[in-house]
Formats: structure tokens, C-alpha cells, sequence
């Protein structure tokens, strides 16, 4: 796992050797603590080169190996003999020097990068800190303040940022092992004392605690009840005021604070998870191995609404050219000025040319004849989008792929009016789309293999974090939430507020609850999608009572709301009241409070007081339950793949892992017992009944979530 060589006859090169990014496994400890020691015994080596196979140094720990307790060699002590020994070592990093990975290359005297490599101490996004020292060692070299953000954030900086932050020494456009070995040859006659950053003495500015209390601040605001960045704040403290001895110490307890916490447990479950989502095998046995997507040059966006815009930024930035088309004149030049202007800020964000000559506008559908894929990005409209899709058959070349944006229709009765149905699938981006990460991939019952590897391999190319999943209403994502929104409405029914609804949902660690959210995106999206479904408007059943639908319990208030126009932050007010429209501050009203009581006066509801916990449980376990159920119907693949949908598309809380991982870490028995109390309690509401895979996982014995899927296998799919 680390191999030794003897260069120029005086130079120890020793080489990380577990691919793919050579993480620090505890083989990999045992053998670099070896050679490490080999070369310092060894009286012709003068000096010590430290780098990593295929061109990548290292990525940090072993996460896999988080999970039991850690054995092994330790690294503290490892750098500890690397960075006291009386031999120059200089780590060459080609590549990546993460976590784990770059707290070595700090207990070597000398570090040299490849101009492309990048570096980073991400320990805090798997829930822990740099406890092999990263948090003492790296304020000492540059300082506090830059150590903060690098260590509470875990953002990786590119090798130029690294030079100017002073992280390395040198860096280079050519091979930086070769460069390290040249550098090694100068660095042995140099005295070594100045480059044992343990040593060095801390750079401290004035005023520690002001700055120390504002940077707790914006963590406690950016990242609400996650520990991790606390831990890291307090460690790096540790450094600025404790010896350096003293400083690890502190490091270590608070590091065994954090390492089984259920906190790091569910955010190395995401790293793994977003993974695994990406690998997309199908059960048919498709995957990236099989089925070669197609290379896409040209593409079509139709319609130039909110959608549209962002999903032709996303083509254009990654140097695809776009037809957008409209059909307006006027919608076509605010489309245009908006896509021009949103390219243009992002070319300047990222320093680069904005590629506006790869976009073309136009008011004609035939100009689309040539494209390689359409995405249709028109209204959520049955009616309007089989036309086009009819249109589009007689217009595109017989190879153009067509795929939808629809955030919930039927794929397969868009694929059904086509020429080609096989060649439609569904790409559900999320608003606004050039900024949004997610993209769920939906594969029809007819979509080729081909059709969804190449929706895949572009959403990848666009940086999306792709999910293929089976086409049912709302796929995989608004399918569950429909039943999140609908709890937290019978809850304002029973007697919550949507203040208290979203406290606890915020408390829990959502970024905004489902109210404000709601008034974020407009009440009226969903509305439109009520009414097309029947459950609201003219086409509502006659023998429904206004709190029923199709024998189940239904909230109208959400429609109240939207037909006295209170369409969310857009109007200036929703669940909530806001300073003007568009504004963002939203402010309970007391207009809502009053209508919320009309409502429970006219159907004989008694309000009563609704605990944070049940709040919280009714939301979440009902999501988890019909996650459940997406499942067991084969509409998505494995519990990862909804996890990665909720993360990245409905700003799950990351420390908690997504609807299903959360499930799970409460104890899917507890989950199945609270469902059942709360489906007795209200009968009328059928996704609160536990759905059949959760009441077989917890017969089985509750499987890790890992193990899931050895239970759903038996079970159809949809994909
Ligand atoms: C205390 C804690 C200490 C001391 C630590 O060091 S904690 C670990 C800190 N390091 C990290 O957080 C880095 C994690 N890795 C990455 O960010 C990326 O993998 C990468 C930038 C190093 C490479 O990215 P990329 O080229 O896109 O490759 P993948 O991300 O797809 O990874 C390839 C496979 O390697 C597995 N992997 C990556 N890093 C680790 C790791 N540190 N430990 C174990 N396994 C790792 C990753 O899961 C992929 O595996 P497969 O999915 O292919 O099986």
C-alpha cells in the first residue's frame, strides 16, 4: 500500500499505492509509518519524497473505515515521526491533498503542487474535524482567520490559492513528484527547524474573540444545529490559545465527540450515497458500463418561462449550442435578455468569456429540425404539451431525442403521441435550473436504455447530481412531498400555525419550513396542478365535500388562500405577509390566524395544541412512508437514490441524511409504531397507513439501510 524506492542514490521515494484516491486505509498508515521509517534509519537517504499513485497524492482517511472503531497505526502519531525526524521530507502533490491526505502533506518540511491539484481540509461535511492535526497545524502556517473558513467550511482551494495562502511552497505545471525530487536534492543542506509548523509560533490578530464569536455566528446561521463546525471553531481556539501539545489534546476530545455521532454517520451515509445514486444501474441490468450515451452538440429549449431560462444557461455553459424557442415576440425578448444576462453574470462569476455566441432564439418550431435533443420546458399542461410533442415528431430529424421538463405528468402519454416513443424521457430540473443540482432522470415504460444514458450523461456534464427513477405522478420527489405538504396542512386544520409548522421543520434543520417555502415558489404552482388533477376547480366531483376528495381527507386551504390571491411572496402575501410584493420577510398574518379559525369553526374542528414532536413525526415519517412505498412500486432503485433527490432537491437537512436514512436512524420499529397511532388517529388519511416494505423491514429484524435492497428486489419495477 506504500511503496519504497531509492532515487539518485540518496532520496527516499515512497509512494501511496490504493487507488483510486489512495486513501489513508489502515494498510496504507502501516505502510507508509514502515517506510517512513526505513528511510529515516537509513544513513543514504539524505532526504524523503512522499507521493501518490495515478497522479493523485491522497484523498484523506479511509471513510469506509469510520464505520467500527478506528485500529491501526495512528496518523497523529505517524506525522508526528515524519515531522520531528532530522531528514527533509517534502510531500509531492499531484491531484487532490484532502483531509487526512493534506494534514500529511503539513507534517512534511516542504510541499510542492501541480498548478491543477487541489487542497482542502473537508473533514467538517463528513460531520468530524482534522484531528490529525489539521487544526493546529494549518492556523500556525497561515494563519487564523484563513484556517477558520478552510476547516469550518472544508472548501477545497485551487494550488494558486494554495501558494497565496502560503498552504505550499512551490507550484508547478510539470510532473510535481519529479520537481519535489529536484527540490529534495537543494533541501538537504537547509536546517529543518523552521519548517516543523508544530513548532512555528501562532500568528494571532488582535481581537480573537470578536472574531472567533462572528464566525460561530455565521456558522450557527448558515448550518443551524450542526455540530461539526462548532468542534472545528473550538479546535482551532484550542490552537490559538493552548500550546501545541495542549491544542492536539483538545483536538482529540472533541473529535470523540463527534466521530459516532449520528450527525457523522449521516453525512458519510450522504458522501457514499451521492455515489451510489450516480453509479445508475437499472434493474434491466443498464448502466454506464453497457450503454454508450449519445454526444450532445445541439440542443432545443421550448418555452422561455423560469424553467426554460435555466435549463439553457445549463446547456450553454457547458458549451452546447441552444435554440430556445417561444412563441411570442414579446416572451422571446424577455426570455432572451434574461438568459443573456444570467449567462453573462455566471461567465463573470466563474472569470470566464460568456459563450453567448452558442445561443439562437426563435419564434419557429421548425427551426428545431437539426437539434440532437429537445427539452420541452412549457406550462405543467397535459393538453398543451401533447401537442407539442406531436409537433415536434413531425418537425425533428427521426434521431432527435425529445425529453420533458414536466415536474409530475405522465412521461409515457407524452412519449405516446410521438413518432418515437422510445426516444422520450422526462428531465425534471429543479427551479431555478442553472443553479439547482438535482436532476431526476424519468424513465417511461418505452424509454430506450439509450434515451436515459444520454439524459444522465448530459445532466452529469451540466454538474447535476443525476437520478434515474420510474414514471408515476410527481415521480420520486413531488410524489412524497404531496405527502408532506398535506400532513403540515390537516396540522394548521387541527390547530397548528404555519409558524409553528415551520419552526419545528427549520428547529429540525430544514433551511425554510414548508410554508415558507410554499411562498418562496408561489401557491399557484400548485394549484394549477390541483386543478389539472381534478381535485380542485370546475372538475371537482359534485358528491365531494369541500374537505374530501375520492373518500379521502383533503385540505382546501391552500386553494382559499390562492383565490383571494395570496399567491406567496410574489403577491406580498401567502401563508405568510410580506413588507411589498416580491419582498422576502415574512411576518405571521393575522388574517391567516383568522381564516385558520373560520375554517375549524365551520367543519367542527376543536383546535388543540400540537407538540414540536408530532409536528415533526406526522411531516417526516409520512414522507419516509410513501419513500416506502416509491420503493416497494420499483419507482426508485434503492433508498440512496431518494435520499440524494430530498438532499439535493428539497434541502433535506444533510446532517440528517435524507427521509429515508433518518427513518432509519430513529429505529424503523419507532417509525412503524408512530404511523400506526397516527393512521388509527386519522383514518381518513391513507398515506399515513404503514406502507408494506416498511412493516417487512422491521418483521426482518430492521436491516441497515444498506441492506435494504436485498428485501425490495423481490418486488416489481418501474424502471
Ligand atoms: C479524521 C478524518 C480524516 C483524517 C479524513 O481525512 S476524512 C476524509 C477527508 N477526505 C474527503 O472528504 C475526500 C473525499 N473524497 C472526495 O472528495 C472525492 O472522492 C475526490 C475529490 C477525492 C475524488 O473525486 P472523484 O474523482 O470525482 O471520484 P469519486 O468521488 O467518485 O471517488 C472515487 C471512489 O473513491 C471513493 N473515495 C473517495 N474518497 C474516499 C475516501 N476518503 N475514503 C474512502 N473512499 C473514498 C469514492 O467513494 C469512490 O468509490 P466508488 O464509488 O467508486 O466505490
Amino acid at each position: 500500500m506504500a511503496r519504497y524506492e531509492l532515487v539518485k542514490g540518496s532520496l527516499a521515494l515512497i509512494t501511496l499505492t490504493n487507488p483510486p484516491v489512495n486513501a489513508l486505509s489502515s494498510a496504507v498508515r502501516y505502510g507508509i509509518t514502515e517506510k517512513i521509517k526505513r528511510a529515516l534509519g537509513d544513513p543514504k537517504v539524505k532526504a524523503v519524497v512522499i507521493c501518490g499513485e495515478n497522479e493523485r497524492f491522497c484523498g484523506g482517511a479511509d471513510i469506509r473505515e469510520f464505520a467500527a472503531p478506528m485500529r491501526g497505526h495512528s496518523l497523529v502519531m505517524l506525522f508526528d515521526d515524519i515531522e520531528a525526524g532530522e531528514k527533509p521530507v517534502i510531500a509531492a502533490i499531484e491531484g487532490v491533498a484532502l483531509g487526512g491526505g493534506f494534514e500529511l502533506a503539513l507534517a512534511c518540511h516542504y510541499r510542492i503542487a501541480h498548478s491543477k491539484a487541489r487542497l482542502g481540509l473537508p473533514e467538517v461535511t463528513l460531520g468530524l474535524l482534522p484531528a490529525a492535526g489539521g487544526t493546529q497545524r494549518l492556523p500556525r502556517l497561515i494563519g487564523i482567520p484563513a484556517a477558520l473558513e478552510l476547516i469550518t467550511t472544508g472548501h477545497h482551494v485551487s494550488a494558486q490559492e494554495a501558494l497565496k495562502l502560503g498552504m505550499v511552497d512551490q507550484i508547478t505545471d510539470e510532473n510535481a513528484c519529479k520537481m519535489a525530487v529536484e527540490f529534495a536534492l537543494r533541501a538537504v543542506a537547509k536546517p529543518l527547524s523552521s519548517r516543523r509548523i508544530s513548532t512555528l509560533t501562532m500568528p494571532c490578530p488582535p481581537n480573537l474573540d470578536a472574531l472567533f464569536e462572528a464566525v460561530t455566528m455565521q456558522v450557527q446561521k448558515k448550518a443551524r444545529g450542526v455540530m461539526a463546525p462548532l468542534a472545528c471553531i473550538q479546535a482551532v481556539r484550542a490552537a490559538a490559545t493552548l500550546p501545541y501539545s495542549k491544542g492536539m489534546k483538545r483536538e482529540s476530545e472533541l473529535m470523540a465527540s463527534l466521530f459516532s455521532s449520528s450527525q457523522a454517520r449521516a453525512l458519510q451515509y450522504c458522501f457514499f450515497a451521492q455515489r451510489t445514486a450516480g453509479k445508475w444501474t437499472l434493474p434491466s441490468g443498464a448502466q454506464w458500463s453497457n450503454i454508450k450515451p449519445r454526444d450532445i452538440r445541439r440542443a432545443a429549449v421550448i418555452g422561455l418561462g423560469t424553467m426554460g431560462r435555466g435549463i439553457a444557461v445549463s446547456l450553454a455553459r457547458v458549451g452546447i449550442s441552444v435554440i430556445a424557442v417561444e412563441t411570442e415576440k414579446k416572451l422571446l425578448e424577455t426570455g432572451r435578455q434574461m438568459v443573456i444576462g444570467m449567462l453573462e453574470r455566471d461567465a463573470k462569476r466563474r472569470g470566464v468569456t460568456a459563450s453567448l455566441y452558442l445561443l439562437q432564439f426563435t419564434l419557429s418550431l421548425q427551426d428545431v429540425k437539426d437539434v440532437d435533443i429537445v427539452i420541452e420546458a412549457v406550462f405543467e399542461d397535459m393538453s398543451l404539451k401533447k401537442r407539442l410533442f406531436r409537433d415536434l415528431s413531425k418537425v425533428c430529424r427521426p434521431s432527435t431525442l425529445l425529453y420533458t421538463n414536466t415536474s409530475g405528468l405522465d412521461v409515457d402519454a407524452l412519449a405516446g403521441v410521438t413518432d418515437r416513443p422510445h426516444m422520450v424521457a422526462g428531465m425534471h430540473f429543479f427551479s431555478p435550473a442553472h443553479v439547482m443540482k438535482l436532476l431526476e432522470v424519468i424513465c417511461g415504460p418505452r424509454s430506450s436504455s439509450e434515451t436515459i444514458a444520454t439524459a444522465m450523461s448530459l445532466g452529469k456534464r451540466m454538474g447535476k447530481v443525476c437520478v434515474a427513477v420510474g414514471n408515476c405522478p410527481g415521480f420520486v420527489g413531488n410524489r412524497m412531498v404531496k405527502t408532506y405538504t398535506d400532513q403540515a396542512n390537516f396540522l394548521l386544520e387541527e390547530g397548528a400555525t404555519p409558524e409553528q409548522v415551520d419552526g419545528a421543520l427549520e428547529e429540525f434543520g430544514f433551511a425554510m419550513g414548508v410554508f415558507r417555502m410554499s411562498d418562496l415558489a408561489g401557491l399557484d404552482v400548485g394549484w394549477r396542478i390541483r386543478k389539472e388533477s381534478g381535485l380542485t376547480g370546475p372538475d371537482v366531483d359534485p358528491k365531494d365535500p369541500p374537505h374530501r376528495r375520492q373518500g379521502h381527507r383533503y385540505s382546501p386551504i391552500p386553494d382559499m388562500l390562492c383565490e383571494q390571491g395570496r399567491m406567496g411572496q410574489k403577491t406580498g402575501c401567502g401563508w405568510y405577509v410580506y413588507e411589498k410584493p416580491g419582498g422576502t420577510e415574512a411576518k405571521p398574518d393575522p388574517l391567516i390566524q383568522k381564516l385558520l379559525e373560520g375554517y375549524r369553526v365551520r367543519y367542527s374542528i376543536q383546535p388543540r395544541k400540537i407538540s414540536s414532536q408530532e409536528l415533526i413525526e406526522r411531516c417526516l415519517y409520512v414522507l419516509a412512508n410513501e419513500g416506502f412505498r416509491v420503493l416497494e412500486d420499483g419507482i426508485a432503485v434503492q433508498p440512496e437514490d431518494i435520499d440524494v433527490i430530498y438532499l439535493f432537491g428539497y434541502g433535506f437537512p444533510r446532517h440528517r441524511g435524507g427521509p429515508m436514512f433518518y427513518a432509519n436512524m430513529v429505529g424503523l420499529g419507532r417509525v412503524l409504531d408512530r404511523l400506526e397511532h397516527y393512521h388509527h388517529a386519522h383514518p381518513d388519511v391513507p398515506h399515513l397507513k404503514p406502507s408494506q416494505l416498511l412493516k417487512k423491514l422491521v418483521a426482518c429484524g430492521s436491516p441497515p439501510i444498506q441492506k435494504w435492497k436485498e428485501h425490495i428486489k423481490t418486488m416489481h419495477s418501474h424502471l
